[in-house]
């Protein structure tokens, strides 16, 4: 399928989509919000995917919602606006397959909501992380408020939405905003052997891992906990357990196959 506002390729089991308006900075516009939207739907559905990698191309990973969109925006329309860009994120944290952020550069505004939304965030050094949309007097729409306090903790978050300040990448680390931090040089190759090793283990296990965080996150510690005994059950009785299994026993290398 083409595209004109991303790029996607695939390489082996690993699937690459990168935001392309580099002379925006990768702003997400509405054709590109839906091209994100489909392609990520895409590769969720390709049985021979099993890791998804989202960058930007250029200096940006993503400087946020596009802006000359708001002008026009009535409150209503500004409304569908943040739920369907929130709809969207909300769509890449809940399929099933591992992704991966790769920032390149900066990640403002909506382009941080859309790296929060990735299960795993990696940075070059040269990144800088932000939701700076209170300068535009407004607020961050697109999951921002809440996915960005469950990972760095109120205070934090409260702060970089205040203030609107970028943080570098290094710092972002610190507050374990970012998995880990690379020489630009390296983010490549760095996030392609993370990729690999991860695109190597169960796609049913790795699937599982993911419901049972995401949704017990926001469930009490309980209800989360009966999830994870209850999937425990379940992975029981796949062939990838057996698989697992017998690949230890036999001291040799397992081989996955998501069923
Ligand atoms: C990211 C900044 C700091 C980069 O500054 P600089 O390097 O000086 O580059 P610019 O000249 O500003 O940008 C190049 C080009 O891109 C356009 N652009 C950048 N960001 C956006 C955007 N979010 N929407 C639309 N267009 C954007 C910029 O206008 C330039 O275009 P020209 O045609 O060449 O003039 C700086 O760009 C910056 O601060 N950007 C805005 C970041 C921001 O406020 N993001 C939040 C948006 S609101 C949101 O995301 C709601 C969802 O929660």
């Amino acid at each position: 399928m083409e595209f004109e506002t991303i790029e996607v390729k695939k390489e082996g089991t690993l699937a690459w989509l990168i935001l392309n308006r580099p002379d925006k900075l990768n702003a997400l516009n509405l054709k590109l919000l839906e091209e994100l939207y489909q392609a990520v739907k895409n590769f969720d559905s390709d049985n021979d995917v099993r890791v998804i990698i989202i960058t930007g191309k250029g200096k940006a990973f993503c400087a946020g919602a596009d802006i000359t969109q708001f002008t026009e925006l009535t409150p209503v329309n500004a409304w569908k606006f943040a739920k369907r860009g929130r709809e969207v994120m909300d769509f890449i944290e809940s399929i099933g397959k591992p992704t991966i952020a790769m920032i390149n550069g900066y990640a403002l505004g909506g382009g941080l909501e859309l790296a929060l939304a990735c299960d795993i965030r990696v940075a070059s050094e040269e990144a800088q992380l932000g939701l700076p949309e209170i300068n535009l007097g407004i607020y961050p729409g697109y999951g921002g408020t809440q996915r960005l306090t469950r990972i760095v903790g109120k205070g934090k978050a409260l702060e970089m939405m205040m203030t609107g300040d970028r943080i570098p990448a290094r710092d972002a680390e610190r507050y374990g905003l970012v998995n880990s931090v690379y020489p630009s040089a390296d983010l490549e190759k760095e996030t392609r052997k993370l990729a690999e090793k991860i695109s190597e283990k169960s796609p049913v296990a790795l699937s599982l891992i993911k419901e049972i965080v995401n949704r017990g996150i926001d469930s009490s510690l309980l209800t989360g906990l009966s999830m994870e005994s209850l999937g425990w059950g379940t992975i029981f009785s796949t062939e990838d357990k057996k698989e697992g299994v017998d690949a230890f026993l036999k001291k040799r290398k397992p081989n996955f196959k998501g069923i």
